[in-house]
């Protein structure tokens, strides 16, 4: 759906250059939900701006649904835009209209019928729950509501690819999780590609199929989410993983098998097994345990979920003869299972 190719930008302040975006290759499929995240200043904001054209790449080519948008002329340009809606941190509503004429701002600028526009602002009023709405002004709703509003707008144009910049990061926890719930729905309703860019790993952990880690103008490590979030490589990626991550192992705990006579701890293996899936659901330790003369005891453990998957994390004590303990492991990995041999 969206491909960008070999993309480059650069500012130039006072005389002197800024490098923004390196160089930039990624495709992203339709009706996925992709974020980007980095910290401030990796150049997130200037990327997704790159993909509708709000920010021109120095170099490179941005391909939405089969057109580079680098190659068209402004009024091809303007009409290729109304296929990209987009929604702000910040909201950017028009303070003096009332929330009816905020959605209906763009079906006006493509020159629709009275009734069409009147049709579809109450379609979209319906379809962000805020059909009581219409009369009121930007400031008489809440964050939550204007974030609505913002979508519904974006809307408007029935667009196949939905920006969204920060579009949670000013919003309370609770107002943040129902408006994730909102694009997650219309993802799944319209099949509309979303492309967002977030400093908050739980934002991607909730909604994003894949995500992309950006910093210093590159994309540093790329996957879905699940496999990112239980295999992360680069550190950076490592310390995003670790905002939301409420696997707390107490390590105090492998202290006391280190002090174990070397006889003994032969017998005694310490592992950490990732679930993901369906596996998280399965009998899969229960079948190891029937297989091998070998005794599972649960150090610590969780069950969470990334977007519509289950995961879980368990940190096993494997005690038996150490070919058997072997046995164990690799019966696990062959069921799918993740293990790591902390001990
Ligand atoms: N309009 C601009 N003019 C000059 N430099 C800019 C401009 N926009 C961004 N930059 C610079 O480009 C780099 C990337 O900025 P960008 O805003 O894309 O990062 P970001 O990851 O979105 O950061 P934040 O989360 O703080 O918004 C930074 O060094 C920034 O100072």
């Amino acid at each position: 759906m969206i491909t960008l190719q070999n993309v480059r930008k650069d500012y130039l302040v006072e005389k002197k250059s800024i490098t923004a975006l390196k160089k930039i290759d990624l495709t992203i499929e339709r009706g996925e939900v992709f974020g980007i995240i980095g910290h401030s200043g990796a150049g997130k904001s200037t990327l997704i701006r790159c993909i509708n054209l709000l920010e021109k790449p120095t170099m490179g080519s941005i391909i939405v649904d089969g057109q580079d948008l680098t190659r068209l002329s402004p009024s091809q340009l303007q009409t290729a835009r109304r296929e990209i809606g987009m929604i702000f941190q910040h909201f950017n509503l028009l303070s003096s209209a009332t929330i009816y004429e905020n959605i209906a701002f763009p079906l006006r600028l493509s020159k629709r019928s009275k009734s069409e526009i009147d049709k579809k602002v109450r379609d979209l009023l319906e379809l962000v729950g805020l059909a009581d709405h219409a009369k009121k002004y930007p400031a008489q709703l809440s964050g939550g509501q204007k974030q609505r509003v913002g979508i519904a707008r974006a809307l408007a144009n029935d667009p196949k690819v939905l920006l969204c910049d920060e579009a949670t990061s000013a919003l309370d926890p609770m107002t943040t999780q129902s408006i994730l719930k909102l694009l997650s729905d219309i993802n799944k309703k319209l099949g509309l590609t979303i492309v967002l860019i977030t400093h908050e790993m739980h934002v991607i952990r909730e909604i994003c199929d894949r995500v992309g880690v950006i910093d210093g103008g590159e994309i540093v490590e790329l996957g879905p989410v699940a496999e990112v979030f239980l295999n992360p490589k680069q550190s950076i990626t490592q310390e995003f993983v670790e905002q939301v991550s409420d696997f707390d192992f107490p390590e105090e705990l492998l202290e006391q098998y280190k002090k174990m006579p070397a006889p003994e701890r032969a017998c005694h293996q310490v592992v950490q097994v990732s679930f993901l899936g369906d596996t998280t659901f399965q009998p899969v330790l229960f079948q190891v345990l029937q297989s091998l003369p070998v005794q599972f005891n649960i150090l610590h453990g969780t069950i969470n979920r990334i977007k519509d998957t289950p995961f879980g994390r368990l940190v096993l004590e494997i005690t038996g003869e150490p070919d058997d303990a072997r046995d164990a492991v690799k019966h696990l990995q062959e069921r799918g299972l993740r293990v790591e041999v902390l001990l």
